[in-house]
């Protein structure tokens, strides 16, 4: 089956939130950062970004049975003191699409915009369609300036059959460890997969598109590896573990599934995600960084080997930790991964 309508529209809305989150970041106000009851970081760009996703989703493809689940939801902004926010975000959005100009409407509400974020209250699960959005990944990285993507995917009967990466803050070039990339001035990437169809990479002002490929090292002295930019996001202690592979290169931190979609087009060799104990992993942090990254030619598996199953509802069910790499370093890094994981065990019985 083709996605191509889905795939078309995907790109659409995730470029224009990715502008609707440029425009934030260029002008964070320190009004526009709220905490959640989890005390973890939301601004008016995330609540923005979903409410725009789902908009354009709806217009796109109309459908009677739109699901999506996506992180954000309204209930803060229904609160007392939640208007002003409301209506910075209405602006954003009415802002956005009046200079986009695809569409021939009346400004939205504030009562639409909240209707549009709640569109993603959806459990998700193994039966029908359901959009996968994460409206900003890696928000600590955005409100540092640094990496953070539009992560949108859409399952169908449970699995992930497209995905859009759109990461404004990452060059078009190769991102090593060695120099610092000045991220003004950045065009940004917009990375795409669909089943069966490859991975591409196009610059998010629209330029040409390129087919990418995971790096095809097989060697783990040449492999550079990726993880978590936040120490409470993945234990770095064990990525290091990996050294008794062999790899030289220190990690590269970043923000976001911006790892994704660089692995994707070799950046990097390896991704480990290892989480403290009790952390379940969210479905939107995944669904289309998975889906680059295999597309590309990549693996993408938990600590025991077994792939990532999207159909459990809005959590991953998952034996610790996930690992990302090309098919031929797969097996000798999942080994290093368990045997890395058996003697921290044994050294911490709570890890
Ligand atoms: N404690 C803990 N452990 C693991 N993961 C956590 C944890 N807390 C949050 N999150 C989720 O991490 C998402 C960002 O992941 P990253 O890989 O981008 O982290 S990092 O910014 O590179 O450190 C981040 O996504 P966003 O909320 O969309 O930013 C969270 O869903
Ligand atoms: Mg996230
Ligand atoms: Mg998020
Ligand atoms: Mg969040």
């Amino acid at each position: 089956m083709s996605y191509e309508k889905e795939l078309k529209a995907a790109k659409k809305a995730a470029s224009l939130a990715a502008q609707l989150c440029q425009k934030v970041q260029k002008a964070l106000l320190q009004s526009d950062v709220h905490s959640k009851s989890d005390k973890s970081p939301v601004t008016v760009a995330d609540y923005g970004s979903q409410a725009l996703v789902s908009f354009v989703l709806g217009k796109e493809l109309p459908t009677a049975s739109f699901s999506m689940v996506a992180e954000e939801d309204s209930a803060d902004l229904r609160k007392d003191g939640g208007q002003d926010t409301l209506e910075r975000i209405t602006k954003l959005i009415n802002d956005t699409l009046s200079s986009d100009g695809s569409y021939d409407l009346s400004p939205l509400s504030g009562e639409d915009v909240l209707t549009a974020i709640d569109s993603g209250k959806s459990e998700g699960g193994p039966n029908g369609r359901h959009w996968v959005l994460d409206p900003i990944d890696g928000t600590k990285g955005f409100l540092r300036g640094d990496q953070y993507a539009i992560a949108l995917a859409l399952l169908d009967e449970g699995k992930v059959v497209l995905g859009v990466l759109a990461c404004p803050n990452l060059p078009l070039q190769p991102i090593g460890n060695t120099e610092k990339h000045s991220l003004q001035n950045q065009a940004g990437c917009l990375f795409f997969a669909e089943v069966g169809g490859g991975t591409h990479m196009q610059s998010l002002d629209g330029s040409l598109s390129t087919k990418v490929h995971v790096s095809s090292t097989v060697n783990p002295a040449e492999a550079s590896f990726f993880e978590s930019y936040e120490a409470a996001h993945s234990l770095h202690d064990l990525s290091s573990s990996i050294a008794t592979l062999g790899v030289q290169a220190p990690p590269v931190r970043i923000d976001s599934q911006a790892k994704y979609g660089a692995l994707s087009r070799g950046d990097g060799a390896i991704y480990l995600r290892f989480p403290h104990k009790g952390y379940r992993e969210k479905i939107w942090d995944h669904a289309a960084g998975c889906i680059v990254v295999t597309e590309a030619g990549g693996v993408v598996t938990d600590a025991g080997g077994n792939p990532l199953d999207f159909s459990k509802g809005r959590f991953l069910d998952l034996d610790t930790g996930i690992i990302v790499t090309n098919q031929k370093l797969m097996p000798l890094l999942l080994k290093a991964v368990q045997d890395a994981l058996s003697e921290s065990s044994q050294a911490t019985p709570s890890l």
